[in-house]
């Protein structure tokens, strides 16, 4: 796909911005496990908090393909921040775009899509995540309210967000058309952040289990109709899941071109390390995968801005860019050698950055099964 000048205008701004303030920062942020808080806001500036949004609800009012750009670009500064604004465009945002009514949009996708607040999204926990209607947190009717009761788990901003979408059974009897989904502000009483998750990778971004104790929130929080929050919450991941891709392009593109600078620069037999075929075939071949992996999303994202079906596309991104990120990473570590496995070189926090993109948002083997019905 060629890009348009507004495209490549969108995406070099990030790139700028990325590599000059996410970048240098990202050893330390896994080091301390630090929340990026500022660059978050600098990024809301950006529009990166709602890029598809449109502007009328606070959003950047770009499309899928400016949102794919923006993540790459992020990711390839930093892991764990690209994971964060990823969660809130998609699948926060998306939902809250089709799924609101006018008065929730008011009320929460506007500061979400402005920045002005944060979102996380509450479907998995802790016995249940590839197979999500299984989930067992209930919503019980009480009045003019709904009482949640449940535990969430691996929620990504579960900790700093404002506000969650949240999942859960009202009608235990219907089966998937049971379950419905809420807005749940995260200072409501009965929100309780239970624990923090030791992550290998993404340390910049907080994964947090969540415990919904009698937690009491207004009727008029639904989002659409009783029984919708299944299917609101797989058209979620649609759009999550191209998301999720477009990080792993931005962390393998991240682990190749350090690899590339290093072999440029070290020597052995008498010349750079870049001279030897086998490591020239080594970086070729990262390349040209994460180019493919690029294509694959920019076609779904396309596809998506253009309103077509895009359940298999966005799959088959998800699919191949998250698996071929790992391999880049692999590879880009064996290039340096030794100095691969240590952190003095950013790729190996890279590759434990990266490994997580084969899991959130539906695992390679969901992704295959959503695959395979499409054929
Ligand atoms: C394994 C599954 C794919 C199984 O799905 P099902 O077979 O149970 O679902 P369906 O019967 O196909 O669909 C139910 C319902 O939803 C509608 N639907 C499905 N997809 C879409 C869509 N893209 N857009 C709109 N509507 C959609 C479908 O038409 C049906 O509606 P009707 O009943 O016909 O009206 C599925 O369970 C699955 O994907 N599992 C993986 C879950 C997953 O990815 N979990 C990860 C969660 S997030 C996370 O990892 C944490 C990180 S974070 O903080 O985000």
């Amino acid at each position: 796909m060629v890009l348009s000048e507004e495209h490549q205008m969108i995406r070099d701004a990030l790139r700028t911005f990325a590599q000059e303030r996410l970048a240098p920062q990202a050893a330390k942020w896994d080091r301390e496990h630090h929340f990026p808080k500022d660059e978050l806001r600098e990024l809301a500036a950006l529009g990166a908090f709602g890029v598809a949004v449109p502007e009328e609800f606070g959003g950047a009012g770009l499309d899928y393909v400016s949102l794919a750009l923006v993540l790459e670009e992020i990711a390839a500064g930093d892991g764990g921040t690209s994971t964060v604004i990823s969660v809130n465009n998609c699948p926060v945002c998306s939902i809250a775009m089709m799924y609101a009514n006018a008065r929730q949009k008011e009320q929460w996708l506007k500061p979400l899509a402005s920045g002005a607040m944060l979102g996380a999204f509450c479907l998995t926990e802790p016995h249940t995540g590839s197979d999500a209607a299984a989930l067992r947190t209930t919503a019980t009717r009480d009045g003019d309210h709904y009482v949640i009761n449940g535990v969430k788990q691996f929620i990504t901003s579960g900790k700093y967000a404002d506000v969650a979408i949240v999942m859960a059974v009202t009608d235990k009897a219907a089966g998937k058309k049971g379950i419905s989904a809420f807005w749940v502000p995260t200072t409501t009483p009965g929100y309780v952040v239970a624990g923090l998750e030791q992550k290998m990778g993404q340390h910049s971004s907080d994964t947090a289990q969540i415990v919904f104790d009698n937690c009491r929130i207004p009727a008029q929080n639904l989002i659409g109709e009783e029984g919708m929050g299944y299917k609101i919450a797989l058209s979620g991941l649609e759009g999550g899941r191209i998301g999720i891709a477009s990080q792993s392009v931005g962390m393998a593109r991240a682990a190749f071109e350090a690899a590339l600078a290093y072999a440029k620069d070290r020597e052995t037999f008498g010349q750079p390390i870049f001279q030897h075929q086998s490591v020239q075939f080594k970086l070729s071949e990262m390349a040209t995968q994460i180019e493919a992996a690029r294509q694959l999303i920019l076609h779904a994202a396309s596809m998506k801005d253009a309103g077509l079906p895009c359940l298999k596309e966005a799959a088959m991104a998800k699919l191949f860019a998250s698996e071929m990120a790992e391999r880049v990473c692999s590879d880009a570590i064996q290039v340096h050698g030794g100095y691969g496995y240590v952190s003095d070189f950013p790729v190996e926090r890279i590759y434990r950055d990266v490994r997580v993109c084969q899991i959130y948002e539906g695992t390679s083997d969901i992704q295959k099964l959503l695959i395979a019905r499409a054929l």
